[in-house]
């Protein structure tokens, strides 16, 4: 068995090994009564339910379901325990470490995939005349939706004209007919730069869509890499062995060999349909909120013997849309912060915002040695981030002072209520890119594409000029060290 991280598989193997699966054998219904049950796992961080029979499943075992395949473990010593497993590191990683991570392989060379002839993704193949997506086990995952979310964590590939850029990424999609899909692509998202290539072409772009990938590549196809990065050569270098993909039947597209569900077909650069509502990211659907987006036309499944179909029930916290949007865009915009000499040591979104902001820890004896001022630091933080790709989910940046740990939320709103005065210490940004799915831009009072957008200063004026002047009135800052420790030591002989 090939390693967790590296195929689906080994993955769910290695959570059921740390005892985090509820394996369920009974009957579940893929309308609603999965989406429920995952959506209470994920609301109380449980063990992650692999449904082992549902209706609708066919004789080859197509499909199981995996949800909350990337959620949170109650456990705080293992918070982040099914994100680690997703790229082979402990159980107990920080966040930090798995986002440190996400970033190393931005200074190594990529390891190109390797094609392999044929393997467990081929077990089986259904022509469209096989297959009717409605009877397969497509769930609906919250009873305003606008259709069956068969696509919630599956991986889009798809490849630039030129076929020098393949890029990998999650976009969600429902049930539109037996053999088809349509699917949510959106500026300024890589799957709706190169969907647009083929629409100046006026040619049908290719695709496939690949459900269970090996968890690191799923990772990657989550995070704003940059323009023209083909995943496939990041994820390699990332875990240090080539990917194993292998050619699909229908196109000239490749998918990692041991997925456990391949669709392959083309997305029309014409035909739409309506799309949504979907129960999203930030908690909402809004009933009759729908769209017309690309029709994507399912030529083909093939599969592994039983296949496992991961998803995420997304919505209020915490699921995958939490765990891994903000995070990962966090990590991004922290890389690309430090590559232009910026002196941030740390970036994170919390999930208290909704994974609407990103916290970034700033290292304040290099920022005095820059001698600038709130204004300049603002402004050059926000037009490196706001006017790119990498923070176009993100409405806020909160800059924090070197006592403040972004991983923690209850530090970055204390300095956030307490430093940052409200609109003077805030920098507005209404020119720049929004994010439409938050429900205060698309049913909110403004343009539901553009603006609404702040750095917030939370950051005291000494601490650009003199530095902190002030002491936590806390246990830590606010007694002798060796009081401290003598407080610690005879904590419970004084009773406690
Ligand atoms: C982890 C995850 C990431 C998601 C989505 C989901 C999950 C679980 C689900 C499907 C559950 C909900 C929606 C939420 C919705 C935002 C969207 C989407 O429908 N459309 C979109 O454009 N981006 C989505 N992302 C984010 C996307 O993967 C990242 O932005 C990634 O960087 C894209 O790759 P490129 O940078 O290379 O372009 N979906
Ligand atoms: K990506």
């Amino acid at each position: 068995m090939a390693l967790a991280h590296m195929e689906f598989r080994a993955f769910v193997q290695a959570l059921k090994d740390d005892g985090d699966i509820v394996e369920i054998n009974e009957e579940c219904d893929p309308n609603l009564e999965v989406s429920a049950i995952i959506r209470k796992v994920v609301e109380s961080d449980e063990r992650a339910p692999l449904f082992n029979k549902l209706k609708g499943q066919n004789e080859n075992g197509l499909w199981r379901i995996l949800g909350a395949p990337n959620s949170l473990r109650s456990d705080p010593r293992h918070r982040y325990g099914r994100l680690a497993r997703h790229l082979n590191l402990p159980p107990t990683s920080s966040m930090k470490e798995i986002l440190d991570k996400m970033v190393s392989a931005k200074t190594t060379p990529p390891i190109p995939p390797k094609i392999v002839e044929t393997g467990p993704c081929k077990e089986f193949r259904l022509t469209s005349d096989q297959f009717d997506l409605n009877q397969l086990p497509s769930p609906t995952l919250h009873q305003a939706d606008g259709g069956k979310y068969v696509q919630t964590y599956g991986m889009f590939i798809v490849r630039s004209p030129d076929g020098k850029w393949t890029n990998w990424s999650i976009a969600r999609a429902m049930v539109h007919d037996k053999n088809h899909l349509v699917g949510l692509v959106m500026p300024p998202q890589h799957i709706s730069v190169i969907h647009r290539m083929w629409k100046e072409l006026g040619q049908d772009m290719p695709y496939a869509l690949a459900f269970g990938v090996p968890p690191a590549a799923i990772m990657a196809s989550s995070m704003p890499l940059p323009d023209g990065l083909t995943e496939a050569e990041y994820i390699g270098s990332m875990v240090n062995s080539p990917l194993e993909l292998v050619k699909c039947e229908t196109n000239e597209l490749f998918v990692p060999s041991t997925s456990e569900i391949v669709f392959e077909g083309t997305c029309s650069v014409t035909e739409t349909a309506r799309e949504g509502p979907f129960g999203e990211m930030h908690g909402y659907v809004f009933k009759g909120d729908s769209h017309f987006m690309p029709v994507y036309t399912v030529n083909m499944i093939t599969h592994r013997k039983d296949p496992i179909m991961p998803v995420c029930a997304c919505g209020r916290l915490t699921d995958e849309t939490h765990t891994m949007i903000g995070p990962l865009a966090a990590a991004e915009i922290g890389y690309i912060l430090k590559s232009n000499g910026l002196p941030i040591k740390e970036a994170f979104s919390p999930f208290e915002s909704q994974v609407t902001w990103v916290a970034l820890q700033v290292d304040t004896d290099k920022l005095r040695a820059m001698k600038t001022n709130a204004e300049a630091f603002c402004r050059q933080v926000g037009d490196l981030i706001f006017k790119g790709k990498p923070g176009s989910t993100i409405h806020r940046l909160l800059l924090v002072g070197d006592d403040i740990d972004v991983y923690d939320f209850k530090e970055v709103i204390w300095a956030f209520t307490t430093r940052c005065r409200p609109v003077m210490d805030e920098y507005s940004y209404e020119d720049v890119p929004g994010f439409p799915l938050i429900p205060y831009m698309s049913h909110g009072n403004g343009p539901t594409n553009k603006g609404g957008k702040l750095v917030c200063d939370c950051l005291l004026p000494v601490e650009y000029t003199t530095g902190k002047n002030w002491e936590a009135a806390d246990f830590k800052e606010s007694f002798p060290p060796e009081l401290q420790q003598k407080v610690l030591d005879r904590w419970h002989s004084y009773g406690f």
